[in-house]
């Protein structure tokens, strides 16, 4: 039997295509019902057996991570990660190891597309795809359930991240369900220049929405999925942070209004944002049509001066897989 020395995991960003958010839990988190949406939008993961097998530095990420580095087309966000025992790829290798008491020194190389803290689940994405590549390099033989299970306890987002496709989360979002949806569809992302901190984001809900019902599914939104129709996903698409990503950051609802003036089917806040979606057609859709549609959103997205990157990418597309 071969044994790999290095194992790279691919894995998906998300889109939120529902968020709703119920009131603050005693826990500090909110009950959610948020549709996830797995896009062609991703990172790798690297992880390989550290030449010298020292300890890492206190702070380091633990004795199981060595280094951490991180590359990849995302211009200013990059800076915005942490290379350090903070970041989620860390704490996924560490927890595997303390899991299963298997593992040795690696270091890790985050290969990024995902724009970070874009409400996009970057650092969800990672942690998931470090929690795969660590289990098959150190062969720790973790379950399926096993890795949803140390996923969770990561972060709300991160079980998706393993399953990708369209699901629903409920509870604070680890606890999922998967939807079917026959189509296909295409995305347009404006990213923007500035950050927003998930648990900011919250916070301005609360402040504004005090008396948030609880969650529930949208029966437009599912039957729209079910039948794989764009223009009634589009006309479905709701979040309910996105009132609160605006208060802090009021520019985008001029991003908003210039993709749904070129032809969005559907604009959005992804998750707690910044990052703005924008749903350009797909399903039975003639494809010229649609290509047509998503140069004409691309142009005034560009054309507008308001983001810092526009990209394109579809849906849905699996979680985590080993390369
Ligand atoms: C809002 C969402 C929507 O998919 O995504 P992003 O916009 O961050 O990508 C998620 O709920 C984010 O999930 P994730 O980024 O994993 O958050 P966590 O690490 O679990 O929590 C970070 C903080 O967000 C708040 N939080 C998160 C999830 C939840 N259901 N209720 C919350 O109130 C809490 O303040 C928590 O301390
Ligand atoms: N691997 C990682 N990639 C990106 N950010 C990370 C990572 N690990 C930790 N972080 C921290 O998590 C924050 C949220 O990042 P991210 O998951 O990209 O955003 P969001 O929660 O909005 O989807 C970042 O600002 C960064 O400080």
């Amino acid at each position: 039997m071969t044994v790999n020395t290095t194992v790279t995991v691919r894995v998906p960003a998300k889109v939120n295509l529902q968020l709703a958010v119920g009131p603050g839990r005693e826990d500090g988190f909110h009950d959610l019902v948020n549709v996830f949406h797995a896009v062609s939008l991703f990172d790798e993961v690297t992880v390989k057996e550290a030449r010298s097998r020292r300890p890492s530095p206190p702070g380091g990420g633990g004795s199981v991570v060595a280094e951490l580095t991180a590359g990849g087309g995302l211009g200013s966000h990059l800076s915005r990660v942490p290379l350090d025992a903070s970041n989620l790829a860390a704490r996924a290798a560490v927890l595997v190891a303390e899991r299963t008491g298997k593992g040795f020194p690696v270091t890790v190389h985050l290969d990024k597309n995902i724009p970070v803290a874009g409400g996009m689940a970057g650092g969800s994405a990672d942690a998931a795809a470090a929690l795969v590549a660590c289990d098959r390099l150190w062969g720790a033989g973790l379950s399926r359930e096993a890795l949803l299970d140390c996923a969770a306890e990561l972060g709300s987002d991160v079980p998706f991240a393993l399953v990708g496709s369209t699901a629903v989360g409920t509870g604070r979002g680890e606890v999922l369900s998967p939807m079917a949806s026959p189509g296909r569809f295409r995305w347009v992302f404006a990213l923007s220049p500035h950050g927003l901190s998930t648990a900011r984001v919250f916070r301005e809900y609360d402040r504004i929405r005090p008396d948030a019902p609880p969650p529930s599914l949208d029966p437009a939104l599912a039957g729209a999925l079910a039948l794989g129709d764009p223009a009634a996903v589009g006309a479905a698409l709701t979040n309910d942070l996105q009132e609160a990503a605006l208060s802090l950051l009021p520019e985008l609802e001029r991003t908003l209004g210039t993709g749904r003036g070129a032809g969005a089917l559907g604009a959005l806040v992804s998750g707690s944002g910044p990052t703005c979606a924008f749903l350009v057609g797909g399903g039975p859709e003639d494809a010229a049509v649609v290509a047509e549609r998503e140069a004409s959103v691309v142009a005034a997205l560009e054309g507008s001066g308001l983001c810092e990157q526009v990209v394109t990418a579809h849906g849905d597309v699996p979680g985590a897989v080993v390369l």
